[in-house]
This record gives structure tokens, C-alpha cells and sequence, in this order.
């Protein structure tokens, strides 16, 4: 018996950091879309905890995924099986195609959908809330990825609540060949700006969320705290963004805390045009994705 579950990436559309707080966690008010770029994981019963990665998508470098417990989906399972108290293991393999320390929270999206293939696979029915709870202790972006749709995220992240959204949003994604890690960017981040202003979420930005109208409605709020930050620990991601506004794109997005680069675009095709003329600049590992989709779900049963 096995059970698969394809979990989405996100995108951050808006990301507000406060000052740290004492426990070195960053106080969000952020805007979470699911975008169509998944990894798919299977999990089977077995007497030994293990997790064997399958890099599918072209974007994804496998090298610096751990194999042993480190890997965020054994934690995950583990996880579970101590809240119900069960005695079971499992061999979990994961399909990636979301890039690695790309910023678009792929760890986190392997261990929401452990999460929820495990419980379908032990039959434990365990409560949505406490299916977040787990979700929240393995990682700020976990319960969002349990979520999907679009969500706001207060708190770390972690505290979740779907906002309406009426719009189908088209993305060109300009991924970079080298991760970069969160808490340096973070780091960086306090350095430079500190979080000393105002960081919330403007209401008039879920009001073009909810009309669902042309993504020029949407351009105008996208905005991400860590982008500085970012752009000053990797100065060549910066030129991506100029590029992609040469393309034509009406705004350029940090995702969450990079190196991944995100362009708005009209449509499909408008995106795939970007994405075209992108890569006739030396911009060749790009995708097209759409957003709102759906959260964590199961895909193949038996
Ligand atoms: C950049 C974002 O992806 C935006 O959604 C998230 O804030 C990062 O979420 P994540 O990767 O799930 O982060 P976690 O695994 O919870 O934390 C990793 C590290 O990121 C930093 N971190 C994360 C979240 C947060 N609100 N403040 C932080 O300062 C901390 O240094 C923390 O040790
Ligand atoms: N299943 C996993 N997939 C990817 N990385 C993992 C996994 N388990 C542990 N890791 C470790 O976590 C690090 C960050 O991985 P991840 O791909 O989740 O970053 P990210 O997408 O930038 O995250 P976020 O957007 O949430 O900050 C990797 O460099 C890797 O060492």
C-alpha cells in the first residue's frame, strides 16, 4: 500500500518583516500564493525510516538534499507518529521540482504533504488543527503549504487564514543555479533595515486579490521586505529583475528570501513571451506558473 501527495510551491505576492523577536524568529504579515510547481511524495510502510529524492523537474539540484533524518520529511513523519503514539515507519520518496533553497519554500511543501500522506496511508484522521500544529513545528511555511489557495501569514508565518481570491495570477519564474539560505538572508536583512516601519499587509491589496481583475491591479502591491537583502548578498539578482522589466514585465518580485526572481505577467501568453525573450538574454532557467492552486492533496492511493 502506498500513498502519493503532490504538494504546490509558494510565492510570496507580499512579504512584511518586523524587528526580530527574542526567540530570532522575524514577526510577518505576509500574502502566501500556491503556485503550479510541485513535488510529489509517496510514502509505504516499512521497517525503517528512509527518504530517497527524485530531482524531475530541470530546476532542481538534489546535491544538497540530506538522505538521512535531517531530511525535513523524515522529521515530519516522525512527527506524526509520536502525536498519535504509533509504533510504524515509513519509506518515503519524494519527486522534486521545486528548486532547492530556491525560496519558494520546497522543503516545506515535502513535509505538508508527508504529513497528510501519512495519515491517510496509517488512517489516523488526525484534526486539521493539530495537522497545523505539526505543520508550524517543522517550519514556518509548512502550514501553508498544508493551505494553499492564497493565504495571509501572521506571527512567523505559521498562523494562516485564506484570503478570497477571484483571480488566476500568471508568473514567470527566473530561477538561479546557487541556493541561498534563509536565515543569511534574514540575517542580512537586520542589518540593513532592521524592521523599523510599517510592515503590515494594505487592505486595498486583498481588495485586488478578491476583484480578481488585471494583473496591473495586483503590480502595484507586490512588494518583499527581504528583497535588499537579498540583492545584497547577491548583486546578480538584480540584474535578473532588470531583465525581466526589459521583457516587458510591469514588476519584478523577490521570492520569499531568493535567489529565485518572480515577473507578473498579463496571461499565459504574455508570461511565456517574458519567459522567451528571458532566455534570448542568458536567462534560460525559467518556468511559467499560475496561481491560486491547491494545497496539499492526495494523488494516487493503492
Ligand atoms: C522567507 C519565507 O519563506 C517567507 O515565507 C519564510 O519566512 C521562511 O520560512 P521557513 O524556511 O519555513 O523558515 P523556518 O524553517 O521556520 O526558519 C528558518 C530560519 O529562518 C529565519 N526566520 C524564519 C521565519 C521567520 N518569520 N523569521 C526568521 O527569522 C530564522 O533564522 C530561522 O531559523
Ligand atoms: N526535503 C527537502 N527538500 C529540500 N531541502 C531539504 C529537504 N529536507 C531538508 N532540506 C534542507 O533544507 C534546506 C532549505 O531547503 P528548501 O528547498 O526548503 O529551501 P527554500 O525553498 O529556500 O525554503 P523557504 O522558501 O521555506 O525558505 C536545503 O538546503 C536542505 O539542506
Amino acid at each position: 500500500m502506498s500513498v502519493t501527495v503532490r504538494a504546490p510551491a509558494k510565492i510570496n505576492v507580499y512579504l512584511g518583516v518586523g524587528k526580530a523577536r527574542p526567540d530570532g524568529f522575524h514577526p510577518l504579515e505576509t500574502v502566501y500564493q500556491a503556485v503550479s510547481l510541485y513535488d510529489d511524495v509517496t510514502v509505504t510502510d516499512a521497517e525503517e525510516w528512509s527518504v530517497t529524492t527524485v530531482t524531475d523537474g530541470p530546476h532542481v539540484d538534489g546535491s544538497a538534499i540530506p538522505d538521512d533524518d535531517t531530511n525535513i520529511v523524515i522529521r515530519a513523519g516522525k512527527a506524526l507518529a509520536a502525536h498519535h503514539g504509533v509504533d510504524r515507519k515509513a519509506g518515503i520518496e519524494v519527486r522534486k521540482s521545486i528548486p532547492v533553497a530556491g525560496g519558494m519554500a520546497g522543503g516545506s511543501a515535502d513535509a505538508a504533504a508527508t504529513l497528510v500522506a501519512l495519515d491517510r496511508l496509517w488512517n489516523l484522521n488526525t484534526a486539521d488543527a493539530d495537522l497545523l500544529e505539526l505543520a508550524a513545528e517543522l517550519g514556518s511555511d509548512v502550514p501553508f503549504a498544508l493551505v494553499g489557495g492564497t493565504a495571509t501569514g501572521t506571527g512567523r508565518g505559521e498562523v494562516v487564514t485564506p484570503v478570497e481570491d477571484n483571480g488566476t495570477w500568471w508568473w514567470v519564474v527566473v530561477f538561479n543555479d546557487e541556493g541561498l539560505s534563509t536565515p543569511s538572508v534574514y540575517g542580512a536583512y537586520d542589518l540593513l533595515e532592521g524592521g523599523d516601519h510599517d510592515y503590515r499587509i494594505q487592505p486595498a491589496m486583498l481588495d485586488a486579490l478578491r476583484d480578481g481583475a488585471d494583473s496591473d491591479s495586483l503590480a502595484v502591491f507586490l512588494y518583499n521586505d527581504l528583497e535588499d537583502a537579498a540583492f545584497y548578498l547577491r548583486p546578480d539578482l538584480e540584474r535578473a529583475a532588470e531583465a525581466a522589466l526589459e521583457c516587458g514585465a510591469t514588476m519584478t518580485l523577490l521570492s520569499g528570501s531568493g535567489p529565485t526572481m518572480l515577473a507578473i505577467a498579463s496571461g499565459a501568453e504574455d508570461a511565456r513571451n517574458i519567459a522567451g525573450m528571458l532566455t534570448g538574454r542568458g536567462f534560460d532557467r525559467t518556468a511559467v506558473v499560475h496561481g491560486p492552486v491547491a494545497g496539499a492533496h492526495v494523488v494516487a492511493y493503492g
